[in-house]
């Protein structure tokens, strides 16, 4: 398995307080990783310097192979969107996630359309397109903010609390969608405070508090140390 990013000594500060103490990992290729932690134990730091949001302390983040087309996917914490009156149209949104590695004019080609419209029907929203976000579920919406981060077919699906704000039938779904994204191709990383789903779904698990204290197959995970 080839590796995808290799983190060495990471250390984050925010001021004095050290949020990330000395955090060294391998993400692989096809990797499934559920990173877990109490409220405040740094998985949202980690996430952050993983993108590259936010600088080290000291440390450092190698993406293994070829820099340049190293993509990563980021679905942010989720907002309670369910009453966004945003009159964006839900290609439009996708489309967005496009639009970031383009040169002024930022325009949406035909080539374009056509992966928004596949990563649609990746994520089962296909019959979405043309409406309005504000006019969907929650569990809608998340779909296509997932298809907003899945549309540049990156190496990397960073998802932080992706379900936290769903009802069960939409979680699964999700997760379902999660799953099939990992099989084609792309590593998870994912942050959830839900361990019981996280451990049928994730091939590994991240336990943080601002050390790794666990990082290996989810089945030897003792979720009792949680
Ligand atoms: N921008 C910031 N400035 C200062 N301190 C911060 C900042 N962001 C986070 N912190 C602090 O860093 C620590 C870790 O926060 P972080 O959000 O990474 O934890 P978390 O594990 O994601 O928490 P949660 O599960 O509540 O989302 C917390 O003590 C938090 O108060």
């Amino acid at each position: 398995m080839n590796k995808l990013i290799e983190a060495k000594d990471l250390n984050v500060n925010y001021g004095e307080e050290k949020v990330l103490i000395d955090v060294s990992f391998t993400i692989y290729e096809n990797d499934f990783i559920g990173l877990v932690g109490e409220n405040g134990s740094g998985k949202t730091t980690l996430v952050k310097a993983l993108l590259g949001i936010i600088p080290s302390t000291s440390g450092s983040i190698n993406f293994i192979g070829n820099k340049n087309k190293m993509t990563i996917g980021y679905l942010p914490q989720i907002l309670v969107t369910g009453n966004i009156k945003f009159p964006a149209l839900v290609h439009e949104i996708v489309g967005l996630g496009l639009l970031g590695n383009k040169k002024y004019p930022k325009k949406i080609t035909k080539t374009d359309m056509e992966k928004i419209e596949d990563t649609l029907t990746k994520v089962g929203a296909i019959d979405l397109k043309n409406k309005r976000i504000g006019d969907l579920s929650g569990g809608q919406q998340q779909k296509v903010l997932l298809a907003r981060a899945l549309v540049n077919n990156p190496n990397l699906l960073v998802l932080d609390e992706p379900t936290s704000a769903l009802d069960p039938k939409a979680r699964e779904e999700i997760f379902d969608i999660i799953d099939k994204v990992n099989k084609m191709g792309t590593a998870i990383l994912l942050v959830s405070h839900d361990v019981q789903s996280l451990m049928k779904r994730a091939k590994k698990i991240m336990l943080i508090d601002r050390k790794i204290l666990y990082y290996g197959l989810s089945q030897d995970f003792n979720q009792n140390s949680y």
